[in-house]
């Protein structure tokens, strides 16, 4: 079993970087912590960074999980090896790309790009951007899945995740108490299908919901209560399309090991408690 513990940053490729740049302060609310000849590195809480944009195309997208202790993490790419996942081990310029002390990177099953670091710096230093979005850190990815099942299988069974409900196929999972860190959404072809940060309020998403608008910004869910987590929620679209989400009041599980994964719809309502209707191909039927 690969334990992780937490979903620690993600990497975009973009053709556009200071177009990314731009959009992550000016309209997402991040903070730059570095810039580097091909990339730029933003803040959401206090570690070192929790997204990064480099130059380059869609190849360059990964989803990082950190993992416990190096023989951890020597046990981790045998076991992806053994099951076929061929593993990059990190050489000390890539670990020195992603502030991490060492790193394995693979495919999961349906081909999305992992990577399972160890000791992913942090700063001791809050973050707080230029824009006021009341952000209070970055908290999950939903990654495409060409098979829910199987890749269900791959994140429970080979790693230590556990599913706290599911819409649909579609299960969002656990890796501590926060009620998902990773959700795995159905589609033809991998990739990440939406990137969280939890902001303070509800005030936070309706000034969010003004600001997007003002700057013409695609809003393409909510606001609206997912029942699930029952968080409230704001979804727009952001640099080379990608899916951002603000939510506020994601539950905890604590009553392990007596919580039992809920069944909802894979449908509007399964999605939105307030009658919101996505319009996230990912989360349309
Ligand atoms: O309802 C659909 C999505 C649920 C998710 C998600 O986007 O992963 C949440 O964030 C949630 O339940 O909070
Ligand atoms: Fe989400």
């Amino acid at each position: 079993m690969i334990d992780l513990m937490d979903v620690v940053y993600c990497r975009l490729g973009t053709r556009d970087l200071a177009g990314a740049e731009w959009f992550a302060v000016n309209i997402l609310g991040l903070e730059v912590s570095e810039r580097r000849r091909g990339a730029v590195y933003f803040k959401s809480d206090a570690r070192a960074h929790t997204l990064c944009y480099v130059e380059g195309g869609a190849d360059q997208q990964a989803t990082a999980f950190e993992i416990g202790s190096a023989a951890d993490l020597d046990r981790a790419a045998a076991v992806l090896d053994g099951l076929g996942h061929p593993v990059h081990a990190g050489t000390a310029d890539e670990c020195d790309a992603r502030h991490v002390r060492g790193f394995i990177r693979f495919n999961d099953p349906s081909g999305n790009p992992i990577e399972f670091v160890l000791r992913p710096e942090t700063t001791g230093r809050r973050y707080h951007g230029t824009r006021d979005a009341g952000i209070t850190g970055f908290s999950h990815v939903g990654l495409c899945s060409t098979d829910p099942a199987r890749d269900e299988l791959f994140w429970t069974e080979v790693c230590n995740a556990r599913v706290s409900d599911r819409i649909g196929d579609a299960p969002l999972m656990r890796f501590g108490t926060i009620h998902h860190s990773v959700a795995l959404f159905p589609f033809h072809q991998p990739g990440i299908q939406h990137i969280n940060h939890q902001v303070q309020a509800t005030d936070d998403i309706h000034r969010s919901l003004a600001h997007l608008r003002a700057n013409q910004v695609p809003v393409t869910f909510g606001p609206g209560r997912h029942p699930t987590s029952s968080a409230q929620f704001l979804y727009f679209t952001g640099p080379d399309g990608m899916t951002f989400e603000y939510s506020t009041g994601v539950c905890e599980i604590h009553d392990e090991p007596l919580w039992r994964d809920r069944q909802f719809h894979f449908a509007p309502k399964g999605f939105c408690q307030w009658g919101s209707a996505p319009k996230i191909a990912a989360f349309k039927d």
